[in-house]
């Protein structure tokens, strides 16, 4: 068994734990002390390992908790909506929103990167953490999309693409009548009728739009979801990269 390193015991946990639990009251999420405490221990290690490759751009625990924690966690009451079955993180990076989704929500999980080292540093996370069905892959999602079509009930993006490429990249995972959750800033209205067009072509439909301000003054968060419902017009995944360099709206 991996021991958590230092960093961890040395850090005020007890504070840290306190502030997650009044954010998460605040948002009204409800998430037992023991979860939070592993959400807490995967930030601490996400922070000490951001020491030797870049894994984040967020050093201030204090900003991190809301950041990474809190805005993962906010996608947790769409997550629920979806029926029993699968989670994919589509370019999971330092493991969100993927980690702690899977930590709160319990589902089965894969948390999918194509940067390898980012991936190797998720699988070390998961060990230290001793997390148990959840399983990071080193792959580009087009080319993982090809042996694991409708596999997933639910598929989650933070910070990955715009909106017409994350559905064209989530739909040939998606079981009928999953659904694929979106965490973006700011999308403009031409990027969400890009989305929905992209999605009528992938078999997709739009069924939720929200938004909310972060606490502290740390951003803005739009969560878009849609929902599988038909089969694709066209054929997917495309080939790799053809989703970006050519998005189909
Ligand atoms: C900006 S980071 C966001 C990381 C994380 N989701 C977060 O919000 O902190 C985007 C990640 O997506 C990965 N990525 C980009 N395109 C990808 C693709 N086609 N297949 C798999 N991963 C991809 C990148 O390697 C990177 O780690």
């Amino acid at each position: 068994m991996t021991e958590l390193p230092s960093c961890i015991l040395d850090t005020d946990s007890n504070d840290l734990l306190h502030q997650l639990q009044s954010l998460c009251l605040d948002a009204g999420l409800t998430v037992s002390d023991d979860q939070l405490q592993m959400c807490l221990d995967h930030l601490l290690l996400v922070i000490e390992k951001n020491k030797v490759i870049n894994l984040t751009r967020i050093t201030s625990l204090e900003d991190a908790l809301v950041l990474h924690i809190l805005d993962s966690l906010l996608l947790l009451p769409y997550v629920d909506r979806a029926s029993h079955g699968c989670l994919l993180d589509m370019g999971t990076g330092a493991g969100y929103p993927g980690l702690p989704l899977h930590i709160v929500s319990g589902r089965s999980s894969t948390l999918l990167d194509s940067v390898g080292k980012k991936v190797h540093a998720v699988q070390e996370f998961i060990d230290q953490l001793h997390l148990k069905d959840v399983r990071p892959v080193h792959s580009r999602l087009e080319d993982y999309a090809r042996d694991h079509r409708s596999q997933y009930s639910v598929v989650v993006a933070r910070a990955l693409s715009s909106l017409p490429v994350l559905v064209e990249y989530a739909a040939p995972f998606l079981s009928h009548g999953g659904l694929f959750i979106a965490a973006k800033a700011r999308p403009d209205l031409d990027e969400l009728c890009s989305g929905d067009q992209a999605a009528d072509m992938c078999g997709m439909r739009r069924i939720d739009f929200d938004e909310f301000d972060l606490p502290y003054g740390l951003g803005h968060r739009t969560v878009v979801v849609y929902k599988s419902v038909a089969q694709p017009s066209i054929k997917l995944p495309r080939q790799s990269g053809t989703a970006k360099r050519s998005p189909l709206a």
